[in-house]
This record gives C-alpha cells, sequence and structure tokens, in this order.
C-alpha cells in the first residue's frame, strides 16, 4: 500500500500548525476508552468467554494442556465483511479439531512498518492515506466484537499502547512484533496486559531480546499512560507471567528447525522463562514466500510429537484469497493488503495435514 498511501505533509496541514512550534500538526480530539466501551460494550458472557480463551491459552503456555495453539489469520484486517466470513470459516474447523488443535484468529488493527505504508484499521479504515483515528479505533472495537461473538478467541499486535487500551478486553492473545521486542514501552506495557502475550525476536533473528522482554514484562513497573477516563496518569503495572517466546527468523535466516528451538529452549531455561515457543511460520521463517508455511507447520507439528514441551505451537498469515494486493481499486474481496497470505483452501489443507499428524 506504499504506493497509493501518500504520508507527506501537505501545506494546508503546515498552515495549522501552532506558530510555536512548526513541526506540530493538526490534533483531532477522539472519545476515551471508556465512553467507546461504553457504545460498544461487551456483555457479561462474552467477558466469560473471553476469560476462558485465555486460561485455556495460559494452559498451552504451561504445557497443562496438550493441544496445538494455531494464531492463524490475515496478516491484516481491511474489510469487515471478509473477516467476519472468514472467522465463521475458522469456527467451523475449530470444532472439527478441537481435541488436538486451539485456533486462535489473527485480527490485526495495527501494522509496524519497516519505513512506510499502510499501518491498519485502527490509523486509515478509509485505506485513503488520510488517516481517521477517531472511526478506525471504532471500526476495529465494533469488528473484533463482532469476530468474539463468533466464539473465537482473538489475536492481535499491540503496537501503540493507547491504541490497546480501546481494544484489550476483546483480546485473548497478543503479539509484540519483532520491531518493538526491545522497547521499553512496550515491555511495560506487556507487564500491564491481562491476557497471554508472545514477544517476538527481533528482526535480525535473535531471540535474546525476546527473553529479556519476558524478564522485564514479568516485573511490575511504574509508567506514564492514559486511565481508562483519557486522564494521562502514573500507572502501576502489576507484571506478566503469561508471556512465550515467537521464532519467527531474521536477516535471511530461519529458525524453526529444530536445533534453532533446542537452543532458544535453552535460553529461556537460563532466564527462568517459559519454555514452550510458538513458530511464525510466515515472515523470514517463509521468507515471505507464503506457500512454504504448508511444510514449516508440518515439520513444526512432528517436533510437537516428538519434544513435548518445546513447541507451543504455530503461526500462520491466511486469508479467503491467496497472495496480497497493492492496487485498492478495485479490491479484490479476501486478499491480504500487507503480507502475503495463503488462501482458505490452502488454510484448511494445511491445517488437516497438522491434525493428521497429531492425531495419526
Ligand atoms: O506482517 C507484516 C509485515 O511483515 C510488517 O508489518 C512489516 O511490513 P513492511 O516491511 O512491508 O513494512
Ligand atoms: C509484523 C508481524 O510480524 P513481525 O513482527 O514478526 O515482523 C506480524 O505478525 O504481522
Amino acid at each position: 500500500m506504499e504506493n497509493t498511501v501518500s504520508t507527506q505533509l501537505n501545506s494546508a496541514q503546515l498552515g495549522r500548525a501552532p506558530h510555536n512550534d512548526k513541526r506540530a500538526l493538526n490534533s483531532s480530539p477522539i472519545s476515551t476508552p471508556k465512553e467507546l466501551k461504553r457504545q460498544l460494550p461487551i456483555d457479561f458472557q462474552l467477558r466469560q468467554q473471553i476469560e476462558q480463551q485465555r486460561n485455556d491459552i495460559r494452559a498451552c503456555i504451561a504445557g497443562e494442556d496438550s493441544r496445538l495453539l494455531v494464531i492463524t489469520g490475515p496478516c491484516s484486517l481491511h474489510d469487515p465483511q471478509a473477516a467476519l466470513d472468514y472467522g465463521q470459516r475458522l469456527q467451523q474447523l475449530q470444532q472439527a479439531y478441537q481435541d488436538k488443535l486451539l485456533l486462535v484468529m489473527r485480527a490485526y488493527v495495527e501494522k509496524p512498518r519497516t519505513q512506510v505504508g499502510w499501518k491498519g484499521m485502527a490509523y486509515d479504515p478509509d485505506l485513503q492515506g488520510k488517516g481517521d483515528m477517531a472511526k478506525g479505533i471504532a471500526r476495529s472495537r465494533l469488528l473484533l466484537l463482532q469476530l468474539a461473538r463468533l466464539g473465537l478467541p482473538l489475536a492481535t499486535e499491540a503496537l501503540n499502547p493507547l491504541v490497546m487500551q480501546y481494544l484489550d478486553d476483546l483480546i485473548s492473545w497478543t503479539a509484540i512484533g519483532a520491531r518493538t521486542t526491545e522497547s521499553q514501552t512496550h515491555r511495560e506495557m506487556v507487564s500491564h496486559l491481562s491476557m497471554p502475550v508472545g514477544i517476538k525476536n527481533s528482526t535480525d533473528g535473535s531471540a535474546s531480546n525476546a527473553i529479556n522482554a519476558m524478564v522485564a514484562a514479568r516485573h511490575s513497573h511504574h509508567t506514564l499512560g492514559m486511565d481508562g477516563n483519557g486522564q494521562i496518569a502514573m500507572l502501576d503495572t502489576p507484571g506478566n507471567a503469561d508471556t512465550h517466546l515467537v521464532l519467527r527468523g531474521g536477516h535471511g535466516l530461519t529458525n524453526y528447525d529444530e536445533q534453532s528451538v533446542a537452543q532458544a529452549v535453552e535460553q529461556l531455561q537460563r532466564s527462568d522463562c517459559r519454555t514452550r515457543v510458538l513458530v511464525d511460520c510466515s515472515h523470514a521463517n517463509a521468507n515471505k514466500q507464503h506457500r512454504r508455511q504448508h511444510a514449516i507447520a508440518v515439520d513444526v507439528a512432528h517436533q510437537h510429537r516428538r519434544n513435548p514441551g518445546t513447541i507451543l505451537g504455530i503461526m500462520l498469515e491466511s486469508f479467503l484469497l491467496e497472495g496480497r494486493q497493492d492496487n485498492i481499486e478495485p479490491l479484490a474481496y479476501g486478499q491480504s493488503i500487507t503480507d502475503p497470505c495463503i488462501s482458505w483452501e490452502q488454510t484448511e489443507a494445511l491445517l488437516q495435514a497438522v491434525y493428521q499428524v497429531l492425531a495419526p
């Protein structure tokens, strides 16, 4: 989307900057988290469902549940209808595979970028490059609410700690991405979050920053943030012990093979961290060749059988149509506008193959 979304400032925007700060742009106030949660509330039953789903994932991390955790879905959500279509299909697969797989839908509304590009529904819901976070955050919350009501646990990447305050109650698993693993702000945020969190190895492929993040996040912190009323406040975070490492490869090297996993597990043990790792079958592990995800997932499923206690699960980038698209006009239904994904049919085949490894 880099080509279709302008990130340049126009003169009208610059003209609105106050005299004493020529770099400051227009600011548009938006509702507080409490106001938005009041408009789009979660009821008692849904709250209980999400708490149960978080507990199910916690049990997998702790090794009390031997099912393979599968985080699967589009690289990013941009079209609510296609996302709900995907969610309905996934929910049906969950019924079929529930004894061996715990399926969680990737529902990412924020995207970290290597340089510039579309940053997700929360920022630019109309894909026009204009940015409308009031609309974007509200649309994201509504969509997550509709997806959660399908009965699926949801996964997202927490990028901006303020955005997370509007959505956190709907999420069962959160990722800290490879580009933010080393950030103190993100480690403090994890310490504050109430759900299990997967922390990715850095883009250079090293697991050390992620393991340092796991250690930092299990401690409590004092940090500057925003409370539910939109008030800037010092937050005392409780610490989050429900974290795990996500291996996503890096710098042209993969790290999902048995030896890399064993090395990571050893490093985790030395830092007294949870040892079960989740393998991201996409990103640098697949060198963004989406079809490679199938072979990687099957390999990891075999490791899960051979070495119980090392593999927690897999992550897939999957949507309705295979690949990705650059042009938003016309927009193909169900195809990624960020990273390439496997199609729905390829996803069904992959999950069936993984299931067969686990339940021969
Ligand atoms: O998962 C998505 C991308 O890998 C990540 O957001 C970085 O994308 P970019 O390198 O295209 O900016
Ligand atoms: C951006 C992502 O991954 P990573 O942080 O591993 O690049 C992602 O999973 O969408």
